[in-house]
């Protein structure tokens, strides 16, 4: 095919490029098991908020437990604010309503409770890792039941590589 105007072909689409800004989030996670990452988009494509998952302000890294087993109170499911609800929370004061999020997991039943209060109307998602677990099907119960719309994304580009190096600008 040739292309007239000479424009770059290789360039991400607009859902490779929320999805990948998700996954870079989700690179400041602590969680040594699981790295979330959520970047919630408005119609005009335009980012509202990010957010990946880790502990509540205030409650340290270096001190809440990043256990998976064990008494509950000792694992950091009974701290972690999950990647979805950061985003959400993060925003700065703007109506979700019919924005859509971007995670690179399947969002969790109580995240699903916190996006269909908010009116976001899209889930695009990557991995489906837990989809057999109670609380992924209850997840995509509520989902469907308040008709938000769940896509997993099927990407062009695996794998992208952000050059930091300054010199690589030049
Ligand atoms: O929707 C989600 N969003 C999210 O941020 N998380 C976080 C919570 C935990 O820190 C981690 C899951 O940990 P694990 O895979 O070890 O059970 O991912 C987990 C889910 C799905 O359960
Ligand atoms: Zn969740």
């Amino acid at each position: 095919m040739t292309v007239e105007s000479g424009k770059r072909q290789d360039y991400i689409d607009w859902d490779e490029y929320f999805m990948a800004v998700a996954a870079l989030a989700a690179k400041r996670s602590k969680d040594p098991h699981t790295q979330v990452g959520a970047c919630i988009v408005n119609e005009q494509n335009k980012i509202v908020s990010t957010g990946y998952n880790g502990f509540p302000l205030g409650c340290s890294d270096d001190e809440f437990p990043w256990q998976r087993d064990g008494d509950f109170s000792m694992t950091k499911y009974a701290y972690v604010c999950h990647a979805e609800l950061n985003a959400i929370l993060n925003n700065s004061g703007q109506n979700l309503k019919a924005c859509r999020i971007y995670v690179v997991l399947f969002p969790c039943n109580e995240c699903a409770k916190a996006i269909i209060q908010t009116g976001i109307k899209e889930v695009i998602y990557l991995s489906d890792k837990y989809a057999k677990s109670p609380n992924m099907q209850a997840s995509r119960r509520m989902l469907e039941a308040a008709s938000v719309k769940m896509r997993q994304l099927k990407v062009k580009h695996k794998s992208l590589t952000v050059n930091l190096d300054a010199e690589a600008c030049e």
